[in-house]
């Protein structure tokens, strides 16, 4: 599927790096599928990843769960944040969410150990939104994202630490998205070596929640 006839483009936005089965499906998917490269500082980085360790440290690493989506992982719903972090947090907000859009609270910490992966998988309808927006940490990884009728449909992420990537509307519902696993870790040519990964994800609320019935993270 990634292997031949594939390009390599910067997206015409000029953001990070996204590469896919096509020209077409590219500029169709480039407000759609957005990677923004340093979105973090190396400050805002090492504020986000100090005040999650002793919250993730307490927690076990999960594995080979038949049914699960994701494998080598700890995760915490996290609505305490510091000043710092929340001021992060407002700047995804800003960047990634129109203003009728309500997110979803707790947010979503995923840390994923060097041999962890995400297998594809679409967000449920049910407790998630139309935008999805993620800051990685500490490693970077590659995101692919295939299309669920038409898997000749395919884009890969780049998302290296201190990116955040945005996943809304077509993207984030007709395509199943996944983490690779180290073996499998390569943009285009471009190997992409997986260590611990950490995660902030931000969820919108799916529309038509009323107030005080907020659903849980996903
Ligand atoms: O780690 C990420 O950035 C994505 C996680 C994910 O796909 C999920 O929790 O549904
Ligand atoms: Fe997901
Ligand atoms: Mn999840």
């Amino acid at each position: 599927m990634a292997g031949s006839g594939q390009l390599a483009l910067r997206t015409l936005s000029g953001s990070g790096w996204v590469r896919g089965s096509g020209f077409q499906l590219l500029s169709r998917l480039k407000y759609a599928a957005v990677v923004r490269p340093g979105f973090l500082s190396p400050d805002e980085e090492e504020t986000l990843s100090r005040e999650l360790e002793p919250q993730l440290r307490r927690r076990r690493y999960e594995y080979d769960h038949w049914d699960a989506a994701i494998h080598g992982f700890r995760e915490t719903e996290k609505s305490r944040w510091s000043e710092p972090s929340r001021a992060i947090l407002q700047r995804v907000q800003a960047a990634a969410f129109g203003p009728g859009q309500t997110l979803l609270s707790p947010i979503h910490v995923l840390d994923l150990e060097p041999r962890g992966y995400i297998k594809p998988h679409v967000d449920s309808v049910k407790f998630c939104g139309a935008t999805i927006a993620g800051l990685s940490l500490l490693s970077p990884s590659v995101m692919r994202l295939v299309h669920t009728q038409q898997p000749e449909q395919w884009l890969e992420l780049l998302l290296e630490p201190g990116s955040l990537y945005i996943l809304r509307d077509s993207a984030r519902y007709d395509f199943s998205h996944e983490i690779l696993r180290d073996e499998e870790s390569f943009f285009g040519e471009r190997r992409v070596p997986r260590g611990r990964r950490i995660s902030v994800i931000c969820r919108s609320v799916p529309k038509g929640t009323g107030p005080g019935q907020l659903p849980p993270a996903c």
